[in-house]
């Protein structure tokens, strides 16, 4: 029940990229579980964008999202979608060993299969083993690995393609015969994913927390990029992504999506983001959250909070004609 009303307190509804089975409703698991919410509602989306737009309907009160991958990189729809629209932030981020079968309905055989269909991302990682293994296979894209599966199901309409790329979950899910395991080119591929919700404030700093941010560019000029990591280099934060995407507006027109190692309670970070926000036509900051794989915070000589108090400290005393600390 609600604290002062009788209405009872509604199920947190949480999104992701659908339908059952995806690697993104694998993440969901994850942290439902780690945040012991996996009695939660769980609702599959068409799409990234449908995921997002239900969470800043209200609809949703977060969705489970991919943002990169270690072979394929960042997934443009997610970076796209936090970057226009109104603002959303990451509250939790889970990282998900990628690994894919070849699933199709019984009774193929793998030389029947003229054509394979799964997410352009999947796709991408496992274009070697399809060179080798079904070089005449034609390529026809779907809106996520488990849609590509769900596509084979016993009763499921016709679809035009005779095997998919996905999960072993899901090709157990719906009902394939699996025709090869571990296809991905990659041994090790992982993908991380963020469970983003309407902007609220960060959780406090646990000492291994990321903040993401993105950034948009300022007026065109030589060493623009330079300066722009500068503000994180002269304060000491270690950056673990930064990617250019186009904002759409013109040609030549970017905005930058970046990772910064810490948390925007460290003085540190906030510093940079001071200097980011001062020499950036905009700054959207997208959260500070906990790292999934607990990694603490590198801070190099100078840079720790103690540092930043000591020079702050000094600053005050100068300006108020004090004599400054030692
Ligand atoms: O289609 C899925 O299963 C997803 O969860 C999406 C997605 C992605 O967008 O990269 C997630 C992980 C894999 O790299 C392939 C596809």
């Amino acid at each position: 029940m609600s604290p002062g009303t009788d209405a009872p307190a509604r199920p947190r509804r949480y999104g992701y990229l659908g339908p059952e089975g995806t690697f993104t409703d694998a993440a969901l698991g994850d942290v439902l579980v780690r945040r012991g919410e996996d009695d939660a509602e769980r609702v599959p989306a068409a799409s990234v964008d449908a995921a997002l737009a239900a969470v800043r309907a209200g609809d949703l009160d977060a969705a489970m999202v991919p943002m990169e991958n270690s072979v394929e990189g960042g997934v443009a729809a997610t970076l796209d979608g936090l970057a226009g629209g109104d603002p959303l932030v990451v509250v939790a981020e889970a990282l998900v060993p990628v690994t894919f079968v070849l699933g199709a309905r019984p009774g193929t055989r793998l030389e029947d299969v003229a054509v394979v269909s799964t997410h352009t991302h999947a796709h991408a990682q496992c274009r070697g083993w399809l060179a080798e293994h079904l070089p005449r296979a034609q390529y026809v894209p779907s809106s996520s690995t488990a849609a590509a599966a769900a596509g084979l199901a016993p009763g499921a309409a016709a679809t035009g393609y005779d095997a998919a790329l996905c999960a072993g979950v899901a090709a157990e899910r719906y009902g394939l015969e699996v025709l090869a395991r571990d296809v991905g080119d990659t041994a090790g591929a992982v993908t991380r994913f963020v469970l983003v919700g309407r902007p609220t404030a960060p959780p406090p700093p646990t000492g291994a927390d990321r903040t993401t941010v993105i950034a948009f560019q300022p007026q065109d000029h030589p060493g623009m990029l330079l300066e722009l990591l500068e503000q994180f280099a002269s304060r000491g934060v270690n950056l673990t992504r930064i990617e250019s995407r186009p904002t759409g507006d013109a040609l030549g027109r970017y905005c930058f999506a970046i990772d910064a190692e810490g948390h925007v309670q460290d003085a540190r970070v906030a510093e940079a983001l001071l200097g980011l926000h001062r020499f950036c036509a905009q700054v959207r900051f997208l959260g500070s959250y906990p790292r999934a794989d607990g990694r603490p915070v590198t801070v190099r000589p100078g840079t720790d909070e103690a540092a930043f108090g000591d020079a702050r400290a000094w600053l005050d005393a100068v300006r108020e004609g004090r004599r400054p600390p030692a």
